[in-house]
């Protein structure tokens, strides 16, 4: 059996403890994995000095060197894929088989990255006679990176491969509640020869840590993952210091089912999709719009396998959906699904917790759920899906543009009519047909309205990550 590995910082290339830590929890069971140090500001202070240092050294480094010692971390992050597994499924409860899809998630954005690292490319823009102009992609700087708890190891690795890829050193503060994978990353890139201080690693009392960091000199971008709340408190930190950002934050997915499709396939993919880390991803599917004429079916099928799935520890193979991550995500559904209910949901299938130790929550169905309800507006975070019918596809499209958010939206189609209306109007910044899959390396991810700004991931993720000089360059003075 893998071990839960050893709790620590790491600055300047050297793993360090602190002597005030924090306990982490198995949500399964609630008991204690060990004990993470806090950051000290000295142990911030000390980051910074290191993150210079790295910076002058990583960004002086070929990107074809950048992105072999990319690579070499992400084949000892894949040789370590059980460990890594088991590490980040004790501490959220992630089922085992998509703790280990997590890895190799993670492992992609650090591969298409260090290829992009080698396509940073200027242009030569053509003038008058006797001048040249020319543009070069530089790195930006030191990165201030904040990642979540929902995607211990893939969100860490976002960040970390998009500031390494550019040339730019990073202060990453992974989640307190899952530091796993982030520490697993540390590892591997200090195994692969990263130099030190181009990549360092903390944890400590969030805002402690933002309210430090974000105005301090060498920070020049800003990147958070997590809720839109927190976010834009993030952006005006950064907005008053005149730093830049990029934010990935909530989202509130709708998924428009049309009436040519098979309900009951839509009905089983959707139901599997939502159970996924226990609907704790900002891509979850939540609210379905499923057209009156295939409704019932897809409510049927919907329920039935939503009610069928294996609820348990993640860390046993069979599990199909773990706990929730922490007691407030239990208090947050049981208050969302009795808001519903009050408001005359049908609660088809859960609504409440499960067992009293650890902090399961079954899968929830929710129907015809008016939208006064507050699961309507706020993103549930939680193995919770709503589903409403609608006449048309219009009116789908409005229900899914009625939210603040924009992130992820879905549609379930056959005809090529409808697809075109949903690129042309649906307000997001994925939108998949006929897959519940948002976002791979290769493609850009990120949102609209309040689900943030930015991209990360495909071609564009560099782009934050890096600055443009326009050289001027007259032949003769
Ligand atoms: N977009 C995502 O992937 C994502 C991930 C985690 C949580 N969330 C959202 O957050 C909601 C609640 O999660 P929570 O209970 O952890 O709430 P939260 O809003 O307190 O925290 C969200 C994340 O932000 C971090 N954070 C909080 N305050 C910060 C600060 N001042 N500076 C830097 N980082 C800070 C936290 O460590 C956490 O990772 C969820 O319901 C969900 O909507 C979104
Ligand atoms: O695994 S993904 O669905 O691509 C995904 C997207 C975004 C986030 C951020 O919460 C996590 C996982």
């Amino acid at each position: 059996m893998p071990t839960y590995p050893d709790l620590k910082l790491y600055i300047g290339g050297k793993w360090r403890s602190s002597p005030e830590t924090m306990p982490v929890l198995n949500p399964a069971d609630e008991s204690v994995l060990g004990f993470l140090p806090i950051a000290r500001q000295s142990d911030l202070d000390d980051a910074l000095l290191a993150a210079v240092e790295g910076l002058r050294v990583w960004s002086c480094t070929a990107p074809r060197k950048r992105a072999e010692i990319m690579m070499r971390a992400s084949s000892l992050l894949r040789e370590r894929n059980e460990e890594i597994a088991f590490a980040i499924s004790s501490e959220l409860g992630k089922p085992i088989r998509q703790a280990r899809l997590e890895v190799i998630r993670g492992c992609e954005f650090f591969e298409w990255d260090a290829g992009e690292a080698q396509r940073l490319y200027g242009r030569v823009i053509p003038s008058e006679p006797g001048i040249r102009y020319m543009t070069v992609r530089q790195p930006i700087g030191m990165v201030a990176a904040f990642s979540p708890w929902n995607f211990p190891m893939s969100q860490p690795a976002r960040k970390v491969a998009g500031a390494l890829a550019a040339g730019c050193s990073i202060i990453l503060k992974a989640a307190e509640e899952t530091p796993g994978g982030a520490i697993h990353i540390a590892r591997a890139f200090h195994d692969a020869g990263l130099p030190p201080g181009v990549l360092n690693l903390v944890f400590g009392i969030p805002s402690v840590i933002s309210d430090y960091l974000i105005p301090q000199d060498q920070t020049r971008l800003i990147a958070f993952t997590g809720s839109t709340a927190v976010g834009r408190h993030l952006t005006s930190l950064a907005g008053r210091h005149g730093k830049p950002v990029l934010m990935e934050l909530g989202g509130h997915a709708p998924v428009i089912v049309c009436d040519d499709v098979d309900p009951h396939q839509a009905g089983i993919l959707s139901a599997t999709r939502k159970v996924r880390n226990s609907g704790q991803v900002c891509t979850s599917p939540t609210r379905f719009f499923v057209h009156e004429r295939v409704f019932d079916r897809f409510v049927d099928a919907f329920t039935r396998q939503a009610a069928a799935t294996v609820v348990g520890n993640g860390i046993e193979e069979k599990t199909e959906m773990g706990p929730v991550a922490n007691a407030r995500r239990l208090e947050a559904l049981t208050a969302l699904s009795e808001d519903a209910l009050a408001k005359g949901a049908r609660v088809l299938t859960g609504g409440q917790r499960i067992g009293d130790k650890g902090y399961f929550f079954a899968p929830t169905v929710l129907a015809d759920v008016p939208d006064h309800a507050r699961v309507m507006q706020e993103e549930p975070f939680g193995p919770m899906a709503i589903i409403n019918r609608v006449a048309s596809l219009d009116e789908a499209i409005a229900k899914a543009n009625a939210l603040p958010f924009g992130l992820a939206a879905y549609g379930l189609t056959h005809s090529a009519a409808n697809v075109d209306k949903m690129i042309n109007l649906v307000e997001a910044g994925n939108l998949s047909i006929n897959t519940l899959e948002a976002s791979v390396a290769e493609t850009p991810f990120g949102g609209v309205k309040a689900s943030g700004f930015g991209r990360e991931g495909g071609e564009e993720g560099l782009l934050h990550y890096t600055v443009v000089k326009t050289v001027s360059h007259k032949m003769e003075l």
